[in-house]
């Protein structure tokens, strides 16, 4: 890749780094060594715009979940660098790093995650409780409105579907007001209706409070939820589509050969990598 300039990913004329929510420059990550070595992300520039909803898609090993997990600051790159907001995490000491997740960022996990003991709003205000803040309180109630919990706040989640499991998780990462939320694979242990309904409280919380979600998915009708789609392949991005729906992602998707090399179909924007 030979451009500097971080993947406007959605935003339609170029924001300033204050725009994005994260972003990294020229981000690489490998795996093993010798004949075992896998390079998971090949100098990868892309920036996560502020109140935005922002899908990975890919195929199979393509990277998704390492650019995630380096963006997140779960997992290190080799080279290049990474921020939230204006902190560079490749800077930051292991506690630095530690705060900055616990302060800064929100996860929702393909499963739950939840402490099984507690009550939904117990585990809805638990990492704030971990970090001796005060939930604010209008906050708080906005959240647990928006995701449609308010009748079952005294329920330990084992009396909770899975569907409002998950939004117990969702309710959990929006409470502490984060300055950006990923989501690895939120649906992929949900029923269709309730993966839908998680989807849509997602979308509200970027619409109505201003939230920003990065969300990595196999599912193009899930990442149809999402205000746009970087599509990876062999640990580059290779594509931005705005305003995706499921037929366009999934024709897209199409593609990718099945070792995963890209095929750009006319019409369709270039992404960071062919800039
Ligand atoms: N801990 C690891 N050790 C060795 N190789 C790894 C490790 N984690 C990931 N990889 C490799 O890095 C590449 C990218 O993996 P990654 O999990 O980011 O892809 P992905 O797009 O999320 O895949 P999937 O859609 O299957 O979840 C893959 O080739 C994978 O095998």
């Amino acid at each position: 890749m030979t451009n500097t300039a971080p993947s406007t990913a959605g935003a339609r004329t170029a924001p300033g780094a204050g725009d994005f929510a994260a972003r990294t420059q020229q981000i690489a990550k490998v795996y093993g060594r010798g004949d075992a070595q896998v390079v998971a992300l090949d100098g990868v520039t892309v920036g996560i715009p502020r109140g935005r909803f922002t899908a990975i898609m890919g195929p199979s090993g393509s990277g998704k979940s390492t650019l995630m997990h380096c963006m997140a600051g779960l997992d290190s790159v080799d080279s290049g660098q990474v921020f939230i907001g204006d902190t560079e995490l490749t800077r930051l000491r292991d506690k630095q790093l530690t705060r900055l997740r616990r302060d800064k960022v929100g996860f929702i996990f393909q499963a739950f995650n939840l402490v099984p003991t507690l009550t939904a709003l117990e585990n809805i205000t638990l990492p704030m409780d971990i970090a001796g803040r005060k939930p604010d309180r209008e906050w708080l109630d906005a959240v647990i409105d928006t995701v449609g919990l308010r009748p079952r706040l005294k329920h330990r989640p084992s009396e909770l579907s899975g569907g409002q499991q998950q939004r117990v998780a969702c309710a959990r990462a929006l409470a502490a007001r984060p300055e950006i939320i990923f989501a690895d694979e939120p649906t992929g242990n949900l029923d269709s209706r309730s993966g839908a309904e998680v989807l849509g409280f997602l979308r509200d919380s970027v619409r109505r409070m201003g939230q920003t979600i990065v969300m990595v998915t196999h599912d193009p009708s899930a990442a149809a939820y999402a205000d746009q789609v970087l599509f990876l392949s062999d640990g580059q991005i290779v594509d931005t589509m705005h305003e995706p729906t499921a037929e366009r992602v999934l024709e897209r998707m199409k593609g990718f050969d099945a070792v995963g090399a890209p095929v750009r179909p006319a019409g369709d924007e270039p992404g960071v990598a062919a800039r």
